[in-house]
């Protein structure tokens, strides 16, 4: 078992609306989030990770269930680790008529964190060279590696960032998208939350997906992607109904797709085609078709309500 940065055990929450309908957004969760990388927290809108994030950071209380950070347990123990916790749950207010450096210099002061940090964390997010422009000048991919500067001004080990490149345009994104494996890649542990796949699916080193509130699948990408190994290969065959029963009779997933066959779980593709060839069946084609992470999360993920 890896040193956690955060673990929950059967974390549940639950909101009363004016209406007076429960609504359960968190259902048992057991989180784990190694310390070191990027984690992605992934699912569909409504799932439960910005509610489970609020109750990590103390800002909202749990019904159930348990939570550590760094080992000590949350929110009972909350104080001896928040100054290792850098958190963007809420776009930070900053002055916009102030230069950017100015804003992280004032905010510095306030958190009692050394002067010569702004200079690096301004480093640290690539806004060395624009520190010195106002913050009202800035595109929304600046603004918001600005947010996430702030955050690292008292050198946390864990950074929390909730959906950060929501609004984002595509070089926004990657912007974000190397500062935080760039952070990953510096030994911090940076956790971050998504609806959008294919935006974390590159930088995470491990994820959790999320649906309704509970767990459905963890670990690195490639093993929730279904291993690395074992891949669905597609082939093309001229008797496809004789290649489909001997790939069958070999113990074989077979499906149609086409002109083509699917077979599912191959360790080894080069034995597909000696089976076949084996009876006469020569394959002129052989592609593996590689699961992504995307159709992965659809499926788990299929009926809860992904906006
Ligand atoms: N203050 C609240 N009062 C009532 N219901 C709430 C409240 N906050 C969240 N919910 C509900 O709890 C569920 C989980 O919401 P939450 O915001 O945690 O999900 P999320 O995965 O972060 O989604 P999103 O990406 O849309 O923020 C949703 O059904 C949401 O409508």
């Amino acid at each position: 078992m890896p040193d956690l940065a955060i673990s929950t055990r059967g974390l549940r929450k639950t909101y009363r609306t004016r209406r007076g309908r429960t609504v359960v957004a968190v259902q048992g969760l057991d989180l784990d989030v190694p310390v070191g990388g990027v984690h992605g927290f992934l699912g569909p809108n409504g799932s439960g990770k910005t509610t489970s994030i609020r109750m990590l950071l103390g800002l909202i209380r749990a019904d159930a269930g348990t939570m550590t950070v760094f080992d000590r347990p949350v929110p009972a123990q909350l104080p001896a680790v928040v100054g290792r916790i850098g958190a963007i749950v809420e776009s930070p207010k900053f002055f916009p008529a102030f230069t950017g450096r100015r804003n992280l210099e004032l905010l510095a002061g306030a958190i009692g964190a050394p002067a010569q940090r702004v200079g690096e964390v301004l480093e640290q997010t690539s806004l060395a060279e624009r520190g010195k422009d106002k913050f009202k000048g800035y595109s929304l991919g600046m603004k918001q590696r600005l947010a996430i500067a702030a955050t690292l001004l008292k050198d946390p080990d864990l950074l929390i960032f909730d959906e950060p490149t929501n609004g984002l345009d595509p070089a926004g994104i990657r912007e974000i998208r190397e500062t935080m494996r760039g952070l990953g890649d510096q030994g911090k542990t940076v956790l971050v939350s998504s609806h959008i796949l294919a935006e974390v699916e590159q930088v995470a080193d491990t994820v959790s997906i999320i649906g309704h509130g509970r767990l459905l699948a963890s670990g690195t990408v490639a093993e929730v992607i279904g291993g690395g190994a074992a891949a669905t290969v597609k082939l093309g065959v001229a008797d496809r109904e004789a290649a489909a029963r001997v790939l069958t009779a070999a113990g074989l997933a077979v499906r149609a797709d086409g002109n083509h066959l699917l077979v599912d779980g191959v360790e080894r593709p080069a034995e597909l085609t000696k089976l076949l060839a084996d009876q006469q069946l020569y394959v002129h084609e052989l592609v593996q078709v590689r699961a992504d992470l995307e159709s992965v999360f659809l499926e788990l993920t299929a009926g809860e309500g992904l906006a």
